[in-house]
């Protein structure tokens, strides 16, 4: 494959633009704080100015933003993808968005001639350093198949999920459903201290039975340390649970523990964890400050 673009170097962007650098790929990369490209130029990347430039350079472009609004704002704005994207250029937004967003990016896109695939991604920071996602793609096909190589970069495993806005879905399902047992295992881990049990016997119990994961089994020790590096901003999660939460209401499903653990969320954003990882939401058990 040509020159990737790649727009967005947070956590995630940064991991996987690196990833695709070290397997020998040419990279192009833009960040909205552009000093955040200074590493990825030390590693061999190249600087676009704006993410219009980027576009303009490289057939095949990636993008990986915060949230809708971010991912909205690189394609539409000023400087945006949308003033080069034609015929022959081909955009993939592997960032966290919602049905609605990624359609309306999609039609922009799809309108101007180019090619549009939805790519959002299972898997945390450290995954994207070993190149150990799991891609849930939808959209044009015959992008999903050109971009194969690169996804086998990036990831474990990729999923072709049909029409734009069903990568999408399926992550925030997926993330939902993560929100909520990160809450479920806050409180055990705080009930378990708070009679007298060690939180750590807990958690060896919890790795041989039926409920063992890699998610309480690597975030558990830093937990019970009141730890929380960020590989996954809690802010993010809160993002993914909300638009889980309207997903719901679209479709009419009932969703109360989704809807509780939303408000952890919510509530630990008000104490100021929003940028820390998102097994921070145990400190509003463990502080006692839980969103009653
Ligand atoms: N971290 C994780 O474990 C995972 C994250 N995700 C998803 O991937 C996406 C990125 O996550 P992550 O890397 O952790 O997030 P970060 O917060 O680390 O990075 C966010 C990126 O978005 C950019 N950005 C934010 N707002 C704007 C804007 N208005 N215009 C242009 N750029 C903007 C930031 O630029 P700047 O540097 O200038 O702030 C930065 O490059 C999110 O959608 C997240 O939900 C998916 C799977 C795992
Ligand atoms: O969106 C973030 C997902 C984090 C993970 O899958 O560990």
């Amino acid at each position: 494959m040509e020159e990737i673009g790649f727009l967005g170097l947070g956590i995630m962007g940064k991991a996987m633009s690196m990833n695709l650098l070290s397997h020998g790929f040419k990279v192009t990369v833009w960040n909205r704080t552009l000093s955040r490209c200074d590493e990825l130029v030390e590693h061999g990347a190249t600087i676009g100015e704006t993410p219009a430039a980027v576009i303009k350079k490289c057939k095949y472009t990636i993008a990986m933003l915060s949230d809708p609004a971010a991912a909205l704002s690189v394609v539409f704005d000023k400087d945006g993808v949308l003033e080069q994207i034609g015929t022959g250029k081909n955009y993939i937004d592997m960032s966290t968005v919602d049905a609605e967003t990624s359609s309306k990016i999609s039609e922009a896109i799809t309108s101007k001639g180019g090619c549009f695939l939805e790519a959002p991604v299972s898997g945390s920071k450290k995954p994207a350093e070993d190149g150990q996602l799991v891609i849930l793609a939808a959209g044009e096909r015959a992008l999903y198949d050109a971009a194969l190589p690169v996804f086998d970069v990036l990831g474990k495993k990729s999923f072709f999920l049909g029409q734009v806005g069903n990568g999408a879905k399926m992550k925030l399902v997926v993330n939902m459903t993560m929100g909520s047992m990160m809450n479920a295992f806050s409180e055990g881990i705080v009930l378990a201290d708070k009679s007298g049990l060690n939180p750590q016997t807990l958690l060896d119990v919890l790795d041989l039975g039926a409920i063992a994961n890699p998610m309480f089994k690597m975030k558990g020790p830093s937990m019970i340390q009141g730890s929380y590096p960020p590989a996954f901003p809690l802010k993010h999660q809160q993002k993914d649970m909300r638009l889980a939460l309207a997903l719901g209401d679209e479709n009419s499903v009932a969703m109360p523990v989704a809807a509780a653990s939303n408000e952890a969320f919510k509530k630990a954003r008000s104490m100021g964890l929003g940028d820390l990882d998102f097994s921070a939401v145990h400190e509003t058990v463990a502080s006692g400050k839980g969103s009653s």
